[in-house]
């Protein structure tokens, strides 16, 4: 029988597993300080940010609570269909609270734009974001992240959470998907 290899679907590993792990660790540090004494609500946004919420909450050593919100503009497609769609709302009042949103990657910027604004009415505290990867040269929307892990380039990236079309989410680490694989 043929076996494929997932590798050739990938033209580069960006980041590595032990990169990632690392930079979690650093930016948990920051979180730690810049929050202490205070409970934060790590809010994850589905499904992309399961990863990376998994371990950057192990990493932070206050008190958090989670909360998921599950939003989608990407559907089976390599470009944000720029219209935010709600698939999961919060179980969580947000007022008064520290909200701590946690992506894996700021592209167009559309999803946080939206999702800020959506948050913007609700009360809280302070609201700040923490994104594992950015796309400086794909913004649409400049988006205000006080947490960033990793800037890179322009390239459609899966893995540690990210998919195309609900695959290679489960890669450890995040690389670059070959084009013979979308186009
Ligand atoms: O800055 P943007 O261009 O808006 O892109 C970023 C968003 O796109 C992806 O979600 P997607 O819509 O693919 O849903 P998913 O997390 O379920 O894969 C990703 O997880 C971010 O939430
Ligand atoms: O580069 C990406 N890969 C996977 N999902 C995404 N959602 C926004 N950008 C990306
Ligand atoms: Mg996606």
């Amino acid at each position: 029988m043929e076996t494929s290899d997932i590798r050739d679907e990938l033209t580069e590993i960006l980041v590595t597993e032990q990169e990632i792990q690392e930079k979690l660790r650093e930016l948990a540090a920051r979180i730690d300080a810049d929050y202490a004494g205070k409970d934060v609500l790590l809010v994850g946004v589905l499904k992309g940010a399961v990863m990376v919420m998994a371990d950057l909450a192990r990493s932070l050593h206050g008190h958090v609570e989670m909360d998921w919100m599950a939003v989608s503009s990407y559907g089976a497609g390599t470009k944000s269909s720029g219209v935010v769609q709600i698939r999961k709302d919060l179980d969580s009042d947000l007022t008064g609270r520290h909200v701590l949103i946690v992506e894996d990657i700021i592209d167009s910027g559309l999803t946080l734009s939206w999702l800020l604004e959506n948050f913007a009415s609700r009360g809280a505290a302070s609201i700040e974001v923490c994104a594992l990867l950015r796309k400086p040269e794909a913004a649409k929307v400049e988006i205000d992240c006080k947490y960033v892990g990793f800037d890179i380039p322009n390239a459609f990236v899966v893995g540690y959470g990210l998919d195309f079309a609900e695959r290679y989410r489960n890669l450890r680490d995040v690389a670059v998907l070959a084009p013979h694989v979308y186009s």
